[in-house]
């Protein structure tokens, strides 16, 4: 039998729509949302312009701020400055990757946790960790979402996670442990990735490796989520091999209309929550 697909665009769609009820609920100010895009890789610019969209259409502020890619790191380091202490932003995202002159870590920790809507900053990895309210990094956070609407029962599921990168694979890790799944972490190391993938009941792939999952390595009936975005000449492929592990999965991602709209959708929601926190405003944060 053929795996139900999951359909992360429509999903999304629904998401982004009860955002925007609530934005339209919001008292006084609008959500801000500050997007900071430093220098003009195609791919950033593409994300950057829906994420903008996504914005206006849930009818939150959105401010873009271009840098060149030549901008002095103190530069960079200045306007995080400015945009924590503007009244007006909730969510501050400084798309990655940033040049190679600029320390990511730096950026990065120099945003108010508060603000950290991306959820990258360590205090919020730490906050995740440990169980405390944070934000969520928006693509894991995406893939939960996913993996609730298809699965009823979380507990004791073998959960595998290939990639432990700080923005996907750690904290998917996490999440998944919060939900009292058996998690594995298999990364570029890892001895024997069939042998974990074997009894996996969810997967989840964030390598950047297209293709690299196949069908025959899957267990039958497993949650399959590719988080994979893979630019080759034919077109945006995940890292799962869709075609051999449709018949076998249970459920599964495409890629495109999976977990990226999620991603954009989760900014969105974390925005909201964020403008909620600083107004004292009340938002079902465990509603959507
Ligand atoms: N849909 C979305 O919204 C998003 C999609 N992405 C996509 O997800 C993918 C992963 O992103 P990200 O986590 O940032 O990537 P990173 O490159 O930071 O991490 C990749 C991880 O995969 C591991 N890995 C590499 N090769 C193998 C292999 N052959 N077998 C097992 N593990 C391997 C690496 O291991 P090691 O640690 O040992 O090097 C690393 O942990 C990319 O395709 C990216 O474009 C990313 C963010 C958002
Ligand atoms: N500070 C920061 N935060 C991020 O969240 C962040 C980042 N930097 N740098 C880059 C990655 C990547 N990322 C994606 C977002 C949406 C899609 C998405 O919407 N993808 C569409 C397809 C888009 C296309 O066609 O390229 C889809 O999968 O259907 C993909 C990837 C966010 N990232």
């Amino acid at each position: 039998m053929a795996a139900r697909l999951i359909d992360g665009k429509a999903r999304a769609a629904a998401l982004r729509a009860a955002v925007a009820e609530r934005v339209a609920a919001f008292p006084g100010r609008k959500p801000g949302l500050a997007v900071v895009l430093v220098g003009e890789d195609p791919a950033s610019s593409v994300y950057v312009r829906s994420k903008n969209r996504a914005c206006a259409e849930a009818g939150m502020r959105g401010f873009e701020h271009r840098l060149p890619d030549t901008v002095a790191q103190a530069d960079l380091l200045a306007l995080v400055d400015r945009l924590n202490a503007d009244p007006e932003v909730d969510g501050i995202l400084v798309q990655l990757p940033l040049p190679k002159h600029i320390d990511a870590n730096k950026v990065i920790t120099r945003i108010d946790p508060d603000k950290d809507v991306d959820g990258f900053h360590p205090v919020n990895a730490g906050r995740l960790a440990t169980g405390l309210p944070g934000f969520v990094p928006c693509t894991p956070f995406g893939c939960l979402m996913l993996i609730r609407d298809v699965r009823e029962r979380l507990a004791g599921l073998e959960a595998v996670v290939v990639g432990r990168s700080n923005i996907v694979g750690k904290p998917m890790a996490q999440l998944l442990i919060a939900e009292s799944c058996t998690v594995t972490v298999a990364h570029s190391r890892t001895r024997d990735l069939g042998l974990h993938l074997a009894r996996a009941d969810v997967v989840v792939a964030a390598v950047g490796v297209p293709k690299l999952i196949r069908g025959d390595q899957l267990k039958a009936g497993a949650t399959v989520i590719d988080v994979g975005i893979n630019r080759t000449d034919v077109g945006l492929v995940g890292d799962v091999d869709f075609d051999s592990a449709l018949p076998v999965a249970g459920a599964i991602t495409p890629v495109p209309g999976g977990v990226g709209p999620m991603t954009i959708a989760c900014l969105l929601r974390n925005t909201l929550v964020s403008a909620g926190r600083r107004e004292g405003v009340e938002i079902d944060e465990g509603g959507f």
